[in-house]
């Protein structure tokens, strides 16, 4: 099988709360998946159904490989040191501790921490810890950087990064659109119980009309500009702000119109 998981035809309801009406996709062998969506748009009922976590409704899952799971939230009990828990869920996995994973993800430095001491970065890396300690093919993570600092946030993604050097297929929900940019090979964005977008980011930018924004703060205060052609432009922009002698104190550049554009396809306009 080229796909590590297929999904077809899902549907899941709560009650009377139809949730997923019928979700069909692949995740290939080897990518970073994304799954967006506002609060409630079911990205935790897909990944959990997916997981084999959630019973649904109708459909079919079908998953080639060893799977790792990091829920949204999870808890530990709170006198279990770090490396306790490693080594219990290495037990149950039948599988040794790879001291190599441990150093990547900071663990080594937790040891002779409690787990309810952890601060949220350092459950969340535990938790990955442990989710990747069964040497699983297949990764799910559920908003694995939420809550975490900007640092947090760098040294997950790296890690995320290295996983999927490894070889590993990761499957993340995020409703975080700089987020997905910068890990997912490919993203499926959920609306009302559909996937109303489903590509790379680069054909939600051309989608979305590929538009950037760019501002420039100099001592004279902010100039605005926009530009499709964002290589170019700022190439030309330095020039000009050197030729004028102006000394640069910060530059920002957004993809404006892909947050508008989610906004857009989750809004249902
Ligand atoms: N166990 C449950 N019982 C009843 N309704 C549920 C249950 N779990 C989720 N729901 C409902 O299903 C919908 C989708 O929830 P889900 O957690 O999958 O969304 P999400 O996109 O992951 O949201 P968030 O970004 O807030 O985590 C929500 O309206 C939620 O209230």
């Amino acid at each position: 099988m080229s796909y590590a998981v297929r999904v077809e035809s899902l549907t899941k309801s709560y009650g009377s709360h139809t949730v997923l009406k019928g979700l069909s996709f692949q995740v290939k062998k080897g990518e970073i998946f994304g799954v967006l969506g506002v609060n409630g748009a079911g990205k935790t009922t897909t990944l959990e159904c997916m997981e084999g976590l959630r019973k649904y409704d109708s459909g079919k899952i079908t998953a080639d490989g060893r799977v790792g799971i990091q829920l949204q939230s999870a808890s530990l009990p709170a006198f279990i040191k770090p490396m306790e828990a490693i080594q219990l869920f290495a037990k149950w996995n039948h599988t040794k501790v790879n001291n190599s994973v441990l150093s990547a993800l900071g663990i080594n430095e937790l040891k002779k921490m409690k787990y309810a001491d952890l601060s949220t970065g350092q459950k969340r890396r535990l938790h990955l810890a442990l989710a990747v300690i069964g040497n699983p093919d297949i990764i799910f993570l559920d908003e694995p950087t939420a809550g975490l600092d900007v640092g947090g946030r760098i040294s997950l993604h790296d890690q995320i990064g290295k996983l999927n050097n490894q070889g590993k297929t990761i499957i993340l929900a995020s409703h975080d659109m700089a987020e997905v940019e910068k890990l997912c090979d490919r993203i499926a964005i959920l609306h009302e119980g559909r996937i109303a977008f489903m590509g790379t980011v680069s054909e939600l930018t051309v989608k979305a009309g590929g538009q950037y924004d760019i501002k420039i703060t100099t001592e004279l205060g902010e100039e605005h500009y926009t530009s499709d052609q964002i290589g170019e432009t700022m190439f030309k922009l330095l020039k000009n702000y050197q030729t004028r002698n102006l000394q640069i104190l910060d530059i920002e550049i957004n993809r404006g119109k892909l947050e508008q554009f989610f906004m857009k396809l989750t809004e249902g306009e």
